[in-house]
């Protein structure tokens, strides 16, 4: 089996004074690497819990998380932080750009600490950047700092690629685009990328969507045949 990532009844209670909240349930899966993922969810349903946990963010209260057989579940703080620095690549919908540093810059900061990184300015040219490369945040517009975003993520060369909301706060076409980038990173590099979402039409670009309910992973459909990014609509 060639699963990157294995979980096993993993549950996470946060127990904040007297309230008990049971954010995930038992939820097992495994991913493969290259696999396109989209999990669905009403909120609070335990979606950017379960991603905080297979990135490496957070740990299970009970259960087990294995990334390439090896155990997240057991693993000490520097394993972890060795694990996000190299395996995991994030890209949330508020972009957490450094205001006094320019896109070069920003993609560059990443990578300095991975350990097989890709070309930076071919990155930044990847996600249609090249002209824009020594331009500070604040010279760009959402959608271009959300494409630094996702240049600083990729660039890590990561195996994993965790998206909260990534075209949350972009409008449709620059959405699309969002997701042309991810898809391609996902299919040229054979990595795999996983998207939470509010946008039920972006699952049918998935190969497989998951469906989150009440802190459980409800249900999982598969695609045969995704759609391209291109023909999805929301
Ligand atoms: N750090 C925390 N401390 C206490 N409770 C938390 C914490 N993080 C999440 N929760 C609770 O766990 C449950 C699941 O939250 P989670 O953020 O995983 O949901 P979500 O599906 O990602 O929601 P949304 O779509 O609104 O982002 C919620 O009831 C939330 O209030």
């Amino acid at each position: 089996m060639n699963a990157i990532i294995r979980v096993k009844g993993i549950s996470k209670v946060y127990q904040m004074g007297e309230v008990r909240v049971e954010a995930l349930k038992e939820v097992s899966f495994e991913i493969n690497q290259g696999e396109f993922i989209v999990v669905l969810g009403p909120s609070g349903s335990g979606k950017s819990t379960m991603m905080n946990l297979i990135g490496g963010m957070d740990t299970v209260s009970s259960g087990e998380v294995y990334y390439k057989g090896q155990p997240l579940h057991q693993a000490t703080e520097k394993v972890l932080t060795e694990y996000r620095r190299h395996a995991v690549g994030f890209v949330f919908q508020f972009y957490n750009l450094m205001p006094n540093l320019t896109a070069y810059e920003n993609v560059q900061m990443a990578v300095q600490i991975a350990k097989d990184p890709l070309n930076v300015k071919e990155v930044l040219a990847q996600v249609g950047l090249a002209d824009r490369a020594d331009h500070f945040p604040a010279q760009l517009s959402g959608g271009q700092q959300q494409r630094v975003a996702v240049a600083r993520a990729i660039a890590k060369n990561p195996d994993l690629l965790l998206c909260d909301e990534p075209t949350g706060a972009l409008d449709f076409a620059t959405g699309v685009q969002m997701l042309k980038l991810l898809k391609e990173f996902s299919v040229q590099y054979k990595k795999t990328v996983m998207i939470i979402t509010h946008n039920a039409g972006i699952a049918e670009m998935a190969d497989r969507v998951f469906y989150m309910k009440d802190g459980r992973l409800e249900n999982i459909t598969v695609h045969p045949h995704p759609v391209p990014p291109e023909e999805v609509v929301w």
